[in-house]
């Protein structure tokens, strides 16, 4: 089998990205509060067409994300075809990858056109903060289901004596590892320590984050692809990203106590990802059709990868490893990359990976690869700041930076970018897109 990834359809014609869209991201019960995963995928997804002045009938497929799963809506792909104006024949489904959802999404589409199966697709994500699945604790639900079969008031009464105070407590959504119990920020915390990361530097990529990001919105350009959002009753709108520090004082960052080992941690606030709220989408046509409907496209998908490594310690290393793998199926190193753009889920996860990119000894111990994956240039990282400020509305975020990365490559006069994130499960995304 060939290294290389050969990502066209039959005709060999490249899969284009013709547009990408995302709503302002807003932190936790501010300017999105009540307005729901799939409320914010139909607003993204009706903008996105309209702006795009696509005819809906021609989108055939629609594969979309969230991570914490609206139960009443599951598959909130077909929510949206149902909800918006599209086609009511556009196939549509779900997917969930942790943090890496909408990479998988938009890989699940890109796919679709290699195979021939499509010609024109969307795909994305969506997730709330602030609209929550709240549960109820295990005792209650199983005392629920037997509430349900039980026959007398004799019986019921017993079941509902099984229960105490603590028990009818809601239970809110953890942003936690399944199998291990730790939270992210924990897992940050073992980063930071196995990695030696100082809060001093967590603060200042932090700080930079913020700062870029404030520069890059003043400088007008993320108005072409970020929408204004009005949210219903439609007496309010929101058109920035409201976790952005205008003015970043990093001294400010030094004075906060850690949030999740407030004794000897390092990761806080300041220097991890808020909650956020938020959705984002793109458009992915076959080279070919993208002509022939006369769109000029914002990049095209030159390979991708997804690793998986265990979850017990360090797990949100996934760039370091699905990054060399992108690479190589690009035929590429990472000196030749224009743009290298990597999710920052906290500062010293960000800092491990960038760390480990430039080591020989975890290309040669993990990667079986006998020199590092590169140092990083960082007038190339994260040049417009990153999830630091932006925030992280966890299936949106892949489809944010995709649409980034292209939009900054196309400024740029053309080149090839990275877009990588680690993601919960160990799991890792990279892709490689090329603008000309
Ligand atoms: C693969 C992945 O992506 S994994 C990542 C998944 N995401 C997560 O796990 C989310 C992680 N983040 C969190 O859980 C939360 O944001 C937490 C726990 C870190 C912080 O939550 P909160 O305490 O509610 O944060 P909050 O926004 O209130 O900030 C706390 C304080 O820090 C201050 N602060 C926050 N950012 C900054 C900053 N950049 N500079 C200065 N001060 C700051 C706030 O002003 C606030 O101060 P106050 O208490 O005086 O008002």
């Amino acid at each position: 089998m060939s290294d290389r990834q050969q990502v066209t359809n039959a005709r060999g014609e490249r899969i284009a990205i013709v547009a990408g869209l995302r709503t302002p991201f807003a932190k936790q019960a501010t300017a999105f509060h009540g307005v729901s995963a799939l409320d914010m995928g139909k607003m993204v997804v009706n903008e996105l067409l309209s702006r795009s002045e696509i005819d809906p009938q021609l989108i055939e497929q629609l594969v979309y994300g969230q991570v914490v799963q609206m139960p009443a809506a599951p598959n909130i792909a077909r929510e949206i075809v149902l909800g918006t104006g599209m086609n009511v024949s556009t196939d549509a489904y779900s997917v969930t990858r942790a943090c890496a959802t909408s990479f998988q999404s938009a890989v699940n589409v890109a796919e679709s056109i290699m195979t021939g199966n499509i010609e024109i697709g969307l795909a994305g994500g969506s997730d709330s903060s602030s609209v929550l699945p709240i549960g109820v604790s295990k005792k209650l639900a199983h005392a629920l289901v037997d509430l349900n079969k039980a026959r007398t008031f004799k019986d019921k009464f017993a079941i509902a004596r099984r229960l105490g105070l603590k028990d009818l407590m809601p239970v809110p959504p953890a942003v936690a590892e399944y199998s291990t119990g730790l939270s992210m920020g924990q897992t940050a915390e073992q980063m930071a320590k196995t990695y030696n990361i100082s809060r001093a530097d967590q603060d200042a990529l932090a700080h930079r984050s913020h700062t870029l990001a404030t520069e890059t919105w003043n400088s007008g350009v993320l108005q072409q692809e970020v929408m204004t959002a009005h949210i219903p009753p439609y007496k309010q709108f929101i058109d920035r990203d409201n976790n952005i520090r205008e003015n970043s004082v990093l001294e400010s960052y030094a004075k906060l106590r850690p949030a999740f080992d407030r004794k000897h941690g390092s990761v806080t606030a300041a220097n991890s990802t808020p909650l956020t709220d938020g959705a984002s989408a793109i458009i992915l046509m076959s080279e070919g059709r993208a002509k022939a409907l006369g769109y000029q496209p914002i990049g095209y998908i030159k390979s991708y990868a997804f690793t998986a490594i265990d979850v017990w310690q360090d797990m949100l290393m996934g760039p370091s490893y699905a990054t060399p793998l992108a690479l190589k199926r690009a035929g590429m190193e990472l000196e030749d990359l224009t743009l290298i753009e990597m999710h920052e889920a906290f500062a010293a996860q960000t800092l491990a990976n960038m760390q480990m990119f430039g080591s020989k000894k975890f290309a040669e111990e993990k990667l079986g690869r006998n020199r590092a994956i590169g140092e990083i240039d960082m007038s190339k990282f994260n040049v417009l700041g990153g999830s630091l400020a932006y925030g992280h509305p966890f299936a949106a975020t892949g489809t944010r930076l995709i649409t980034q990365v292209c939009r900054e490559l196309k400024r740029r006069g053309g080149g090839t970018g990275l877009a990588t994130a680690c993601a919960a499960g160990g799991l890792g995304a990279a892709m490689i897109l090329e603008v000309e």
